[in-house]
């Protein structure tokens, strides 16, 4: 048993998602059959909703509340209103005009209008302009007719879509005038509003199990020359007038943003089930105990093995540096999206690359994470009550959607190395990448000098991105630009990286020296971050001997230093995973709970399985003498 004061939920939206009276009770529902779960999660993602609408959250408190989602408590098997939430209505509120806005948000609000975000196909994903939907404008009956030219084409993927949604915004190809004019988003009812029927020319269903989320409700979606109005094409950026005439966006992208938003939000998100699973880690870690006994006659707490310390305690150390950027990255998100409201663009070429390698590091470096802390929980990790195969499928399959991670990596490099080349607008003051247009910092390498290791995680990212630049730019002089870029696209992930990792630390060095309000958070932000950097050091030792100016000699010394810096972190581990201050709820496993009762928990997890019932379970009498076994 562990005994320390008992973290509060001092967050009040936290806590008002905790008591709500829908919310409240909760039922186990690894025993529920697909359509129970399904209706048992619906119902939460309802009341949350309501929530959400009774308080009138802004997008900040939303996010924070929709951050428990990935929480054991409120949507455990996923939620089957998240795409309305952070695609459906983000849609509509940036790429409506405000004459659609008006007409339709009331509904939405008032939850007569349930959406989902439809773009992808079965035969196309990653490659947003072949997609093969089209909506083709008719000037005699001012309607679009949206078309499913055969089943490769059918939308497939989006989360609501299965069995919730009765709206849809539908990404597809825009012809007028007999011109196609690119990707267009189209706001279309795709079932009655009263009776949820699909409406005529729609054929919808939901397209079944998954790895994990099976109640985030994914669906198909063909249309048979379905007729929409004019006025539901979104118009806030391009526009089709009654005659068919096509007035163009200000950005070529606009029609993209809402996946620049989904791409910041789940990178922050993403962060949450690190958390998670690093709390849960961290007290199995010392309630477990396993192993000869020491000079105390007890056996020792797994987490005083070295091995233990290195597979838990550098994941808690990036909870605290991911939550810091990717927060920042929020921030700047809101800046740049009021700038272009206001049509001023140049901000969003940059935004687009870093969100991209932000999602895809952090999806990247959580999903890994989480997986080695659910193998530091032994054979009990590989329990579903653990919550840790759950937290896995939900941070890998971050690693997918909103664009799969090599091909976001590669819209960074493809900034990155064009600002390299100076072939891109030069980046405005405080860009994330004027250290390309620099000499590299040549402040020497020294162990225990976290200002060295940024310095030198520079120098590997500015080493990255020139090399292959220059390979690049070699290969086109003598090959066609497709072949070039293939020839390079290894190096170009591994730059686009290296850079997101500089984007990191950076902004963790700056937190770390804003922090003014006491000197012990002060020492424990640099303990972690210097934790945080020989672990960014190990994991890649052959870039900093390469690029970075590390000899084989500080490589030695970094090892040394992270393992001591691990003995040094150990004994603040519980109370750095307290201060993410996640209730017992919410956590909602049985190796994480506060008080440690671990083995207790684990029976009476089991004493739900239905198997246990019956002293004999009746399928002995049916299966098993039956065959004669
Ligand atoms: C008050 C109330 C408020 C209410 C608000 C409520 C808010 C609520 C908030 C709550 C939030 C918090 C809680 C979160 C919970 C999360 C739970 C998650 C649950 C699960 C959700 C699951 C969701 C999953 C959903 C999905 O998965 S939905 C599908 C996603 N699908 C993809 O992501 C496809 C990837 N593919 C591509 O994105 C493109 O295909 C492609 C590769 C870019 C090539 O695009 P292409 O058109 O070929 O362009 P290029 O030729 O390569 O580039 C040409 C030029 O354009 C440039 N450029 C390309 N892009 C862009 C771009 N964007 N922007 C700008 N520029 C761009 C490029 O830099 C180049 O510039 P240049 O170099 O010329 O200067
Ligand atoms: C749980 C879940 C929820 C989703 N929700 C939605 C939703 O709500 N709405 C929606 O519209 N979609 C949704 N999606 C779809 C998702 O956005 C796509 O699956 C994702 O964008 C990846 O596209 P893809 O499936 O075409 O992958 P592919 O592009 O086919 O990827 C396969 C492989 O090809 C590689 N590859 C492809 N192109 C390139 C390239 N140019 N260069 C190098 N390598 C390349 C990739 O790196 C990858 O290794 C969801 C997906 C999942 C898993």
């Amino acid at each position: 048993m562990v005994s320390r004061n008992r973290s509060q939920v001092k967050d009040h939206l936290g806590s008002k998602v905790l008591n709500h009276p829908e919310l409240r009770n909760t039922k186990a529902t690894e025993y529920m059959s697909h359509e129970e779960k399904y209706r048992y999660n619906l119902s939460r993602a309802t009341a949350m909703l309501k929530l959400i609408d009774e308080e009138g959250m802004d997008v900040n408190e939303i996010s924070k509340v929709m951050s428990h989602t990935v929480s054991g408590f409120t949507t455990p098997d996923g939620n089957p209103l998240a795409v309305h939430q952070v695609m459906f209505v983000p849609t509509l509120m940036n790429q409506a005009d405000d004459d659609q806005v008006s007409r339709w948000l009331g509904d939405v609000f008032n939850g007569t209008i349930v959406g989902t975000y439809a773009q992808t196909e079965l035969s196309h994903g990653t490659f947003v302009r072949g997609l093969r939907t089209t909506a083709t404008y008719d000037p005699a009956s001012r309607t679009f007719d949206l078309h499913t030219p055969d089943v490769s084409a059918a939308k497939w993927w989006p989360g609501g879509l299965g069995t919730t949604a009765n709206h849809a915004v539908v990404m597809a190809q825009l012809y007028t005038d007999g011109q196609p004019r690119g990707i267009h988003p189209f706001m279309v009812a795709i079932r009655d509003r009263e009776t949820h029927r699909p409406l005529p020319g729609i054929t919808v269903g939901e397209i079944g199990p998954k790895l994990g989320q099976n109640t985030l409700n994914n669906g198909y979606l063909l249309f048979d020359h379905v007729k929409v109005p004019r006025e539901n094409m979104l118009m806030r950026n391009a526009r089709v007038n009654e005659d068919g005439s096509y007035t163009k966006p200000s950005h070529q992208k606009a029609s993209y943003g809402t996946m620049v938003f989904t791409r910041v939000a789940i990178a922050l998100d993403t962060v949450d089930a690190l958390q998670i699973a690093a709390t849960i880690a961290a007290r199995y870690s010392i309630v477990r105990r396993q192993g000869e006994p020491r000079d105390d006659g007890q056996e020792p707490q797994i987490i005083d093995y070295q091995t233990q310390q290195l597979k838990v305690l550098p994941h808690i150390a990036a909870c605290y540096v991911l939550r810091a950027s990717t927060a920042r990255l929020w921030e700047h998100h809101t800046h740049v999206t009021s700038e272009v409201r206001g049509g001023d663009t140049a901000l969003l070429p940059e935004l687009h690359a870093t969100a991209c390698c932000l999602k895809a590091l952090v999806t990247q470096d959580c999903s890994e994470a989480i997986e080695a802390l659910r193998l530091s929980c032994g054979g009990h990790g590989y329990m579903t009550a653990s919550r840790l195969p759950a937290l896995y499928a939900y941070a890998t399959a971050g690693a997918t959607y909103e664009g799969e991670n090599t091909v976001l990596l590669l819209q960074t490099a493809r900034y990155l190395v064009k600002q390299a080349g100076g072939s891109h607008a030069p980046p405005a003051a405080g860009s994330a990448v004027t250290y390309l247009s620099r000499p590299a910092d040549d402040t020497p390498f020294a162990v225990g000098s976290p200002a060295a290791y940024v310095a030198a995680v520079g120098r590997v990212a500015r080493g990255r991105v020139t090399e292959v630049a220059a390979a690049l730019q070699a290969d086109r002089q003598t090959m066609p630009e497709a072949d070039a870029w293939n020839q390079s696209l290894v190096q170009l992930v591994a730059a686009a990286l290296a850079h997101g990792r500089y984007f990191v630390v950076r902004e963790f060095a700056e937190v770390v020296s804003q922090q003014s309000s006491s000197r012990a958070i002060q020492q424990m932000l640099q303990l972690l971050f210097s934790v945080y950097l020989a672990h960014a050091v190990s994991r890649a030792e052959g870039d900093f001997i390469t690029y970075g100016g590390l000899t084989p000699s500080d490589i030695r010394l970094n090892r040394r230093h992270l393992l001591r810096l691990l003995a040094e972190l150990r004994p603040h581990m519980i109370p750095l995973t307290d201060a993410f201050d996640l209730p017992d709820r919410l956590i909602n496993s049985t190796l994480g709970a506060w008080d440690g009762d671990v083995y207790r928990r684990m029976f009476e997890q089991a004493s739900h399985s239905p198997l246990n019932t019956d002293e004999v379970p009746a399928s002995f009498h049916q299966a098993m003498l039956r065959s004669k076994l």
